[in-house]
């Protein structure tokens, strides 16, 4: 039998041959590229969330400006330490300028500081606003249309991409502004020190604006490509370690291993190509800048000979063209983070502008007091991408106030699609689905969700206590209200049995609770919402005939006296309903029988 070796020798060489029978159809990975935005649109898109904070960015230009002017001072009183002090011998002179010098360096260094500090200020403000802003986003999206993403991908998006946006709308900003300032204040004491040195200076200007452009639209569309492949990794690893189960039981490892290795490799060799660009930029400009200073120091020695200038005013110029280019660099060294950050924001806006197939109607109402009556009438509904053809059609039924309607019907009928539209995570194409009187389009989303519970096939746990778990639907329910719910739901004795009782923390979705407590958990949740309608979808799938015994007893309990939708292929369940609405029946799925009584 062969058995897989880890670590694999294979993968320790990074650029190694990935497993190729485990190639993807797709080469390019799990994840597309987001529309392309122009820098100035996305800036224009992101500006609103730094807008609360904008006076502080002129702020932080002003204190990092101060900060270098205090340098541009110690450059001018070093000109004079040469002229006053060190050509004429006369070093009396020396404490004066040089005390001033080290005054000035320090009040300097602390503008500086605090600039700097203004800027993260304002930057770590700016992420933590759009993070929450797009979270916000998703969450109103129904569970369809998120789940359309690669789950790994959105969190790459909401994590990187959102840091590096910062860079565009804050950081940016502010280090553009402070180095063009920085830029005019420097290149206004060179040109009053000499206009033809300075002249001299700015004629490699050109040069520098045209390599600008050239390496940064090649930056610009490799750092698209490698974000998109860095989202692709999260993407993939994520999905790896949330299968690595079945990995293990398929003897898939190696498989699993390749994918994370292939997408890694893609997204190494993108890292590499921004390297070549980026790592370039800055030498080539180091180049440029050599040239311009060797122009300055050639016409600067002729203006020495000719005493138009002096030795200490020859290299005060030298040392003002050493400051002129350090906010050149600055700004070069913006140049590959901007690309980052406009990529980044592509993908931001890729997840902002993702629009909501349900939409609260402006003047949507509350629900006021439910009765509890369900209908649907003349539904018809379909999901896109499926030329047009319906999941459910002619779907029409109207159960009254506490009726327990069992819906049934084989494998990809509609069944989970009915509990979408009763709880407004689709709507219908046409027709109208109602509680009571309302049409479920004119009431505010919230109030409706207030008044229908939708338990799924597996309900989800929170990494929490079984105490916050239960209580997740009404949190601000007692522990006596939590405990009474746990023990509607035959929950009480087997958490009571747990060291840590209401107080023991359960992973994600449930890990260390067996199928049938996590599903006793969830009914407990359900108890404590108390809503008027339950929309109950398998609640027994997956659980051994004495774990689906144990679950039914506080289900009854649970659907007395409300009105529930109860989907079940359990005829034992079925057979607790008052009716029965069996979809596909004709043999024709998504065709609808008519509701039965249950017999
Ligand atoms: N989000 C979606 N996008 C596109 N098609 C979907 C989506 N969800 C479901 N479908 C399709 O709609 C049909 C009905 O799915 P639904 O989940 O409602 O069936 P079901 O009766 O609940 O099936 P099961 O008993 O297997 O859970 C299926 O053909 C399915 O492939």
């Amino acid at each position: 039998m062969e058995t897989a070796t880890f670590p694999d020798p294979a993968y320790s060489d990074p650029v190694a041959e990935p497993d190729p029978s485990a190639e993807e159809s797709d080469p390019k990975g799990p994840v597309a590229a987001a529309p392309p935005v122009r820098p100035r649109e996305a800036f224009r898109r992101f500006w609103p969330w730094v807008r609360q904070d904008r006076l502080w960015l002129p702020a932080a230009i002003l204190l990092l400006l101060t900060g270098a002017f205090g340098e541009v001072v110690s450059v001018w009183l070093f000109k004079d330490l040469i002229d006053q002090v060190l050509v004429p011998h006369r070093f009396s002179a020396f404490w004066a300028p040089a005390g001033t010098m080290a005054a000035t360096a320090v009040v300097s260094a602390l503008l500086i500081f605090a600039g700097n500090y203004t800027i993260t200020w304002v930057a770590e403000r700016f992420i933590l606003r759009l993070r929450t802003s797009v979270v916000a986003h998703l969450h109103g999206l129904p569970p369809d249309t998120l789940d359309r993403r690669q789950r790994g991908d959105v969190v790459a998006r909401l994590t990187g991409d959102i840091a590096a946006i910062e860079q565009l709308v804050a950081t940016g900003v502010v280090e553009a502004g402070s180095a063009v300032l920085s830029l005019l204040l420097f290149g206004a004491a060179a040109f009053y020190l000499s206009w033809q040195l300075a002249l001299a200076a700015l004629a490699v200007a050109p040069v520098f604006w045209l390599s600008g452009r050239y390496f940064g639209n090649r930056i610009l569309i490799r750092e698209r490509e490698a974000r998109r492949r860095g989202g692709a990794v999260t993407a993939v690893l994520e999905e790896s370690l949330r299968n690595a189960a079945i990995a293990g039981t398929c003897n898939q490892e190696r498989r699993e291993v390749a994918k994370v290795h292939r997408t890694g490799r893609a997204l190494l060799e993108s890292e590499l190509s921004i390297a070549r660009y980026a790592g370039l930029y800055p030498p080539v400009l180091n180049v440029l800048e050599v040239l311009g200073g060797l122009t300055v120091v050639g016409i600067g020695a002729v203006e020495l000979d000719r005493g138009v200038l002096s030795l200490g005013g020859l290299l005060a110029f030298a040392a003002f063209m050493a400051q002129l280019f350090e906010p050149a660099q600055r700004i070069s060294e913006l140049l590959p983070v901007a690309g980052a950050a406009g990529a980044a924001g592509e993908r931001v806006l890729e997840l902002l502008d993702t629009p909501s197939p349900v939409v609260e109607r402006p003047h949507a109402h509350g629900t006021g007091p439910v009765a509890g009556r369900v209908s649907c009438e003349d539904v018809r509904v379909g999901y896109p991408g499926q030329d047009g053809r319906p999941v459910l059609e002619n779907l029409s039924f109207d159960i009254g106030p506490g009726t327990i309607l069992a819906v049934m019907g084989p494998s990809g009928c509609g069944k989970s699609t009915l509990a979408k539209l009763l709880v407004r995570f689709l709507d219908p194409d046409s027709g109208t689905v109602r509680l009571d009187q309302h049409d479920l389009r004119d009431l505010k989303l919230a109030s409706l969700r207030q008044a229908v519970t939708l338990l799924p096939q597996q309900a989800p746990l929170f990494h929490a206590t079984i105490r916050d778990n239960i209580a997740y639907g009404r949190p601000s329910a007692s522990l006596d209200e939590v405990v009474q719910a746990a023990k509607d739901a035959d929950a009480h004795e087997f958490i009571t049995a747990l060291n840590e009782g209401y107080r023991t923390e359960i992973g994600r979705d449930g890990f260390q609770l067996s199928g049938g407590q996590t599903q006793r958990i969830a009914i407990a949740r359900a108890f404590l919402r108390a809503t008027p309608v339950l929309i109950l979808d398998e609640p027994t799938t997956g659980l051994d005939e004495q774990s689906a015994a144990n679950v039914i007893a506080p289900l009854r309990r649970l659907m007395a006296g409300r009105t529930t939708i109860l989907i079940t292929h359990d005829q034992k369940l079925a057979r607790t309903a008052d009716a029965v609405l069996m979809l596909g029946a004709a043999g024709k799925p998504g065709l609808p029988g008519s509701v039965q009584p249950v017999s």
